[in-house]
């Protein structure tokens, strides 16, 4: 095609127009049975170089060698472009990974990685940005509020002097019964047969010996003798064997290591017992603390735990709403009891993603259980348009380990190949030993897999359903439906969308479609908010509401920055116009 063939469907946002229910656009003939105007332009779009900033550097940072392996930084001194409205932001790495690679294999699921204390330095910070991490969880089991609070520092200090959009998730505690601190010790170790107390007595340090603090008051009143008592799911076991006041004495039956705040459950005939603790409140007294501590520090995800119900979720939000100044906070709810497989449904229509936290769901439900669980969350949200991490135990033999075992890559390719959102590292990144080869494991195996599922044309001819809630969203559905269509049929090199909230482009992302998607916003909390989501390469950019006018400047800065060339085939679609525009890069 040497002239770009551009056409728009444009329609005002009268109620009376009615859009039949699935009408993908084809290119030709045109569509006649569209009941809003349609115009087919040929013409070519000019570029003008004076809208490129002069200034901006586009020096590569580091890129991907292919193996799974990262080069290692060139240039420490890299500055990014002023993020003045006459350029673009995007992150170095983004930039020569598009160079070097193509669009087709630039990664599409994207990484969340949790910081611990292997990881909270600037400079293992920078190694992760780096290495592809998308959002950095911040767990508030752990650590002090003024720990956080460096982190949170440092990683926005790593966006703005290094350009990268690395989002922050807030993890809150939630009531789950845990031990306490070891009294300074980072682990203890139990052997079979030895007899622990495990009481709801605060103790003075030194700990006793063979003795643990459990944080929840009815605990002691809650088990009964004969009780399996569970130690993270079941990487320690011991049977309950007699009660003395708020001492519950227990015998090891599977020995282990004991690690400080681990997470408890107790079972009875083969099922988790939940007694008053069922009643805890999702968002404990200390939750809400950590809640006003991420809205005061801006950080772009909550993640609530142990969520039980979708009321919570949206009381959440609401309270959110009411604080923050532009309440652009995601809430996630992570699936990880009983009573939210229950309420599956409600609980992601109400939350902005959620998350598969499979490391307490598996102490809840039986471990077999836990797949199809899974596939059956990744399902749903993709269909509701919620965002979807994988977590817990991805590579966790890298914790110790440089290389993870087979069966791990296996887990990953499968959440890769259920085209989650997201992979999530949790100890592997906090306190392993090996944080960056675990993330590079995840980068290169999720690259692989994406590779192997479009060449293999492994998409499922899933049918999404219908989810708008009003007219206009629903034009706004059947553009991004039928964009992501053609970008598969004429197999285009990317899709643009210009997006204001980032609605648009999260209903590109749903599509999955085998090109990437780069999505201009122009605000950097939403450029970081879409970093959680499949397939969206985003880009800070003021643009106005004259679509011709931002395509030509986007070509412009991003030809001037070697990250398109002329003839590269391109869909672009607006929140703005909504208009379906096919052309190629001039
Ligand atoms: N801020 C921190 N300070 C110290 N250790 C941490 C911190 N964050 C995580 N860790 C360590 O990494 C491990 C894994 O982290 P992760 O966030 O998955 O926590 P978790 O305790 O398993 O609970 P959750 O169910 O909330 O994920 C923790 O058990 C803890 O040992
Ligand atoms: C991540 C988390 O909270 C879990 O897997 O339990
Ligand atoms: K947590
Ligand atoms: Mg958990």
């Amino acid at each position: 095609m040497s002239q770009s063939l551009h056409f728009v469907v444009s329609s005002s946002r009268s109620p009376n127009l009615t859009l039949p229910n699935r009408s993908y656009l084809k290119l030709s003939p045109p569509p006649s049975n569209l009941r809003f105007p349609v115009t087919f332009v040929r013409r070519p779009i000019s570029a003008s170089s004076s809208d490129v900033d002069s200034n901006s550097p586009s020096k590569v940072l580091v890129s991907d060698n292919g193996k799974g392996g990262v080069l290692p930084a060139t240039s420490p001194e890299y500055v990014p472009p002023p993020s003045d409205s006459s350029s673009i932001d995007v992150d170095a790495v983004t930039e020569a990974d598009l160079k070097e690679n193509g669009f087709r294999s630039t990664r599409r699921t994207k990484l969340v990685c949790t910081i611990g204390p292997a990881t909270c330095g600037f400079e293992q910070l920078e190694a992760l940005a780096v290495g592809g991490m998308n959002v950095a969880r911040i767990n508030m089991c752990h650590g002090s509020r003024e720990w956080h609070r460096r982190v949170i520092e440092r990683v926005r200090r790593l966006n703005e002097e290094k350009g990268f959009a690395v989002a922050i998730m807030m993890d809150t505690e939630g009531s789950e019964i845990h031990m306490g601190e070891l009294g300074g010790a980072p682990s203890a170790k139990a052997e079979d047969g030895e007899i622990w107390t495990f009481s709801v007595r605060a103790f003075d340090s030194p700990r006793p010996e063979r003795t643990i603090n459990v944080n929840y008051d009815g605990f002691a009143e809650d088990v009964k003798v004969g009780d399996e008592l569970l130690v993270d799911g079941g990487m320690v076991r011991f049977d309950v064997i007699e009660k003395i006041g708020p001492d519950v004495k227990c015998r090891c039956t599977d020995p282990g290591l004991l690690l400080p705040r681990a997470n408890l459950t107790f079972w009875r005939d083969g099922s988790l017992v939940r007694e008053r603790n069922a009643m805890l409140p999702t968002i404990s007294s200390k939750d809400w603390l950590d809640i006003d501590f991420g809205i005061a520090e801006g950080v772009d995800f909550i993640a609530i735990s142990f969520v039980k119900s979708a009321e919570v979720i949206k009381h959440l939000k609401s309270y959110i709403a009411a604080r923050s100044r532009d309440s652009d906070i995601a809430v996630i709810a992570k699936i990880e009891s009983i009573d939210s497989l229950k309420n599956l449904e409600e609980i992601i229509q109400a939350s902005d993603g959620a998350m598969v936290a499979r490391g307490d769901l598996g102490a809840q439900i039986p471990l077999e259980q836990v797949p199809s669980a899974q596939q059956r969350i990744v399902q749903l949200c993709r269909h509701l348009n919620k965002p979807v991490i994988v977590a817990s135990q991805l590579l966790e033999s890298m914790i110790e380990y440089p290389t993870p075992t087979r069966a791990e890559v296996a887990d990953v390719s499968e959440a890769v190949r259920q085209r989650a959102d997201a992979l999530m590292l949790s100890g592997e990144s906090a306190m392993g030993l090996f944080p960056e080869k675990a993330l590079a494991v995840l980068r290169s195996v999720s690259v692989r897999i994406e590779k192997w599922w479009r060449e293999e044309k492994r998409h499922e001819a899933m049918e999404l359903p219908d989810i708008a809630s009003s007219f206009s969203d629903s034009i706004s559905e059947q553009i991004c439906n039928s964009a992501a269509k053609m970008a598969n049929n004429l197999a285009v090199d990317a899709l643009f969308v210009y997006t204001k909230t980032g609605h648009m482009a999260s209903l590109l992302s749903r599509c999955r479609p085998d090109c990437p998607i780069f999505a201009f916003t122009s605000t950097t909390s939403v450029r970081r908010r879409l970093n959680l989501q499949w397939g969206l390469i985003p880009f800070r950019l003021s643009f106005s509401d004259d679509m011709e006018s931002n395509l030509n400047r986007t070509f412009s800065l991003l030809k001037a920055r070697g990250m398109i060339k002329s003839g590269d085939l391109v869909i672009a679609v607006s929140d703005m116009l909504q208009s379906i525009q096919v052309m190629n890069v001039p």
